[in-house]
Order: C-alpha cells, then structure tokens, then sequence
C-alpha cells in the first residue's frame, strides 16, 4: 500500500502546483519572456546579496582562537596582561591594588635574595683554601650586617603575603640560579584575584584609584616595606653589594619581577603600581588559563560604539604549557592559531629541572614539538623572541652568544647578526615540519615595554594578518 502511494506521489509531481504555479502562460510573449527574465536575474542577485551578508555576519561572529605556548618565564601571562591592556583598559587598570601586592612580594623576595647571598658570604669567607668558592668576595662591614638586621621583618612581610594567596599557592624553586629562592605559583584554575582581594577594599569601581587601597590598615605589608624603604635603598646601592652579587653571578636585573631600580617609587606609603609596573610583576601561573576578549574597530585604537562596529568577533586567547596540557583534558578548537614565546635572554641560562640544558636550546626543541605537533599542523603560529631588552644587555656587556650557541660559529656578537641567526633557525624548522606551507610570523619583543617593541606593533598586525588569511581561507579564496 505505502509504496503505491509513493508511487502515485511521484508520478504526480510533475503536476506540482507550485511548479505550475512559478511556469511561464504559454502565451507568453518574447518581450513578456526577456522581462521575467530580467526580474528573475535581479531577484537573484538580491537574493546572493542577502546570502552573502548573512555569511559574512556568519564568519565575523566565528571567534579566533589563540593558543599561547613557551617555557617559563617566557611571557605568556605578560603577553595576556597585553591583550587585556589593549581590549579591557578599565578591567586591567581595576586590578591595580591587586598587582600593588604582587609587586611588594616580588621586591621583598629580591631582598630575600640579596640577604642569602650576605649570609652564604659570611659562611664561605669563613671556609679559606675551598677551590669551589668564588674568588676575591668582598667583606661585609658591620654596618652591612647591621641593615641586614633591620630588614629581617621583610621576610616576615613575605611569609605574610604568600600566607594571603594561599591556599592556592605552590612554592617552585626559580631557575637559573645556584642562589635562588622558592618561587610562589598561583594555579590558574584557582581564583588567587579573588584571594587577594582580601587586601584590598571590596569596592570594585574603586580599584583603580587610591580609594582601592585601605592605608589606614595596620597589616597592610606597605607600611613595613615603607618603613625598611631607607636601608633597603642604601643596600641595594652600597658597591660592596653590587660587587658581591657580581661575583656570586646573581644578576638581579634579570630576574623577573625586578622593581630595584624603583625603589624610592614602589615603597612610597600611597603607592599604586602603573601599567607597566602590572606588566612587570612576577606571579608564576600554573595549569591553562582560558582568557576571551572582544576585538574592536576605532580609529586611532579609541573604541567607538563596541556593539555596532566589531570587526574580529570574540577571541579566545588561551595560554598553555603545552608540556604541562594534558591532551585528554585540553580540546584544541578548531581555526586556532598560535603564539609561541621563547625566552631569547636565556640563551646563558640553564634548565633549573636539568643543569645540563640550555634555555635556548630547549626553546628550539619546544619549537619542534608544537611546529610538528599533529593537533598544531592546521594552524599558523607567530613566534614570539621574546626579553630583547636583557638580550641587548648581555651582549653589549661582552656575553658571548657563541659561548652557548656553538653553531653560531665566529658571526658578530650584535643583535643584528644573532637576531638573523635565529630568525632563520626558527624559520627553517618550520619549513621542515610543516606539511604544507605556513606563514612564518616571527617577532623580536619586549613584551613588557609596550611603547616600542611591546605587543601593540608585532602582535596585532600579525594578529590581523591571520584573521583575515583564515577567512579567505575558510571562503576558499586562498
Ligand atoms: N625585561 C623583560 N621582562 C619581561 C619581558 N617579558 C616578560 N618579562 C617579565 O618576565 C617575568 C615572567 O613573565 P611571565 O609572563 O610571568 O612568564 P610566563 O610565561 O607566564 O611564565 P609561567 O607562568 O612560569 O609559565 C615577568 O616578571 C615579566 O614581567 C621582556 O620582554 N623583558
Ligand atoms: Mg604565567
């Protein structure tokens, strides 16, 4: 029965009331014809129109994903920090009490430093005829051991702090150094904002002002650092200290979370950290971060009208270690691109987890691993050289790059020529694990100077240049 019904459905079809409906009178006219023609091309071409605009809003709404890989200490959470600088002004500028906390740990750890090194001076200068101690370390007078006395209430200061992040903080040993203190971490699936907050008044409109900060507060660790600011700032510039740091290789300038220069500043009783002091601070983040941001046209990078004029769609920007992402739980999303972070002032430095590793080296073996990663065939990666400011620094103070990188042979030791010199490393291993053929996007940065070779130049246009390549790609016009 079913099938003879089907049968007759389809024998009626070419009675369809709606092709007889749409058909031409038979007694149409040649001129009737060229008209209906005419009107059918026209309806069409409104009707492409209108298909066209509603793929556009289609792609325009398709969020861009980024995934931010490289080692410690590279830049990803600066890099973050950027983007939230650029696109969330106000949200970045609210968390300013918040970093003003970070920033007094990172000075009260550097001083940390500085102390060990003071103690560990004294115990060696006792040990005479010991080959492994660092020849001519100069003696500490009484008076330095006395405003090392002093400032022994920062370490209290310390412990307090890394008390107010807890209980998401862990302690990792920071790389790089013989000397070296524990490094506090923050897990970024844990809300450490949140804990801090505690530190802060709870009016968040407030938080970029000095209304944030409640300075009647007798815990506030601000007035301990305010109190030792003095003989902090004799210490940190007494010769005999710079010479003792010298000799013990530990080059506080290097390190991440350097406020020394800054002292006067940083420990001043009403002081707010600025945008670059938050780009400056140092908090270890652990696991992945998922971060989104809504990208807009203005003119001059004034936002105008956000709803009516956004250009990019929401993009997701998610930092990832990719040794540390565990593939079960990390779902890589489709149209993804990359930012790979590499630590270029590292090149001298080894593995704190392997002291037979060089930084850099790792870096380019990092660099294979996500160039050839299967999940990462499809997408287009910028990679990002990253700390050019300590890199300068090291080569104009006479570090020699072929000292560490051996295959850099007897090229200049300029930035010109070491910076040519991997440019075309990176590249040509990008070349060779590509299976078909990616845009190599490479930028020497200071991701934490956003004036000259912050993210504003590099990043962005890169940015952009992927956007619209992954749109002529996904219209098929590449
Ligand atoms: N001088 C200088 N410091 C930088 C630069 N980029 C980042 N830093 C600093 O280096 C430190 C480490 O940067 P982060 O962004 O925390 O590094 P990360 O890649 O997130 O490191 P993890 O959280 O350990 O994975 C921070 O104190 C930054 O302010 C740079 O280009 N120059
Ligand atoms: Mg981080």
């Amino acid at each position: 029965m079913a099938v003879k019904a089907l049968a007759s459905l389809a024998f009626d079809s070419s009675k369809d009331p709606l092709t007889e409906a749409i058909a031409p009178p038979p007694s149409e006219t040649e001129e009737e014809r060229a008209q209906r023609l005419e009107g059918e091309r026209e309806a069409k071409r409104v009707s492409d129109v209108i298909d066209e605009q509603i793929d556009k809003e289609r792609k325009a709404e398709k969020p861009m994903k980024i995934l931010l890989l490289g080692q410690s200490e590279s830049g990803k959470s600066t890099t973050l920090k950027n983007f939230q600088l650029m696109y969330e002004p106000k949200a970045f500028r609210r968390e300013r009490a918040l970093w003003r906390a970070i920033i007094h740990l990172n000075v009260v750890q550097s001083f940390h430093l500085i102390m060990d090194a003071m103690t560990q001076t004294q115990r060696l200068t006792r040990r005479e005829g010991d080959d492994h101690i660092p020849k001519d370390l100069p003696a500490l007078t009484t008076e330095h051991l006395k405003i090392k006395q002093r400032l022994s209430p920062l370490l209290e200061i310390e412990k307090s702090l890394i008390g107010q992040l807890s209980p998401i903080t862990s302690r990792q040993k920071s790389p790089g150094h013989r000397l070296s203190l524990k490094e506090v971490a923050v897990n970024s699936a844990s809300s450490w904002k949140d804990c801090l907050q505690r530190l802060v008044k709870t009016d968040r409109d407030s938080f970029d002002s000095e209304e944030a900060v409640d300075w009647d507060d007798p815990d506030d660790p601000g007035r301990v650092i305010h109190a030792c600011s003095e003989d902090m700032i004799r210490l940190w510039k007494d010769p005999v200290i710079q010479d003792l740091l010298d000799k013990l290789k530990l080059r506080m300038w290097e390190q991440a979370g350097f406020f020394l220069d800054a002292l006067e500043r940083v420990t001043a009783p009403r002081y707010l950290p600025t945008d670059d002091d938050i780009l400056r601070a140092r908090l270890k983040t652990l696991g992945v971060t998922e971060h989104r941001f809504t990208l807009y046209q203005g003119a001059h990078g004034v936002v105008h009208a956000p709803h009516r004029q956004k250009t990019g769609g929401s993009m997701m920007l998610a930092a990832i270690v990719l040794r540390q992402a565990n593939s079960q739980c990390v779902k890589l999303p489709a149209h993804l691109s990359s930012l790979a972070r590499v630590t270029l002032s590292a090149f001298d430095q080894m593995l704190e987890e392997d002291s037979k590793t060089n930084r850099l080296q790792d870096s380019v073996q990092l660099w294979k691993e996500v160039v050839s990663n299967k999940l990462l065939q499809q997408t287009n990666i910028i990679l990002f050289l990253n700390k050019i400011d300590i890199f300068q620094d090291k080569l104009a103070a006479g570090v020699r790059f072929a000292d560490h990188v051996t295959s850099y042979g007897d090229r200049a030791n300029d930035f010109e020529s070491t910076s040519a010199y991997l440019k075309k490393k990176f590249g040509g291993i990008l070349k060779a694990h590509s299976k078909t053929q990616r845009v190599f996007y490479c930028h020497f940065t200071t991701v934490t100077d956003t004036k000259s070779t912050g993210l504003n130049k590099g990043t962005i246009l890169s940015v952009k240049d992927m956007l619209m390549r992954e749109n002529l790609a996904s219209a098929n016009l590449t």
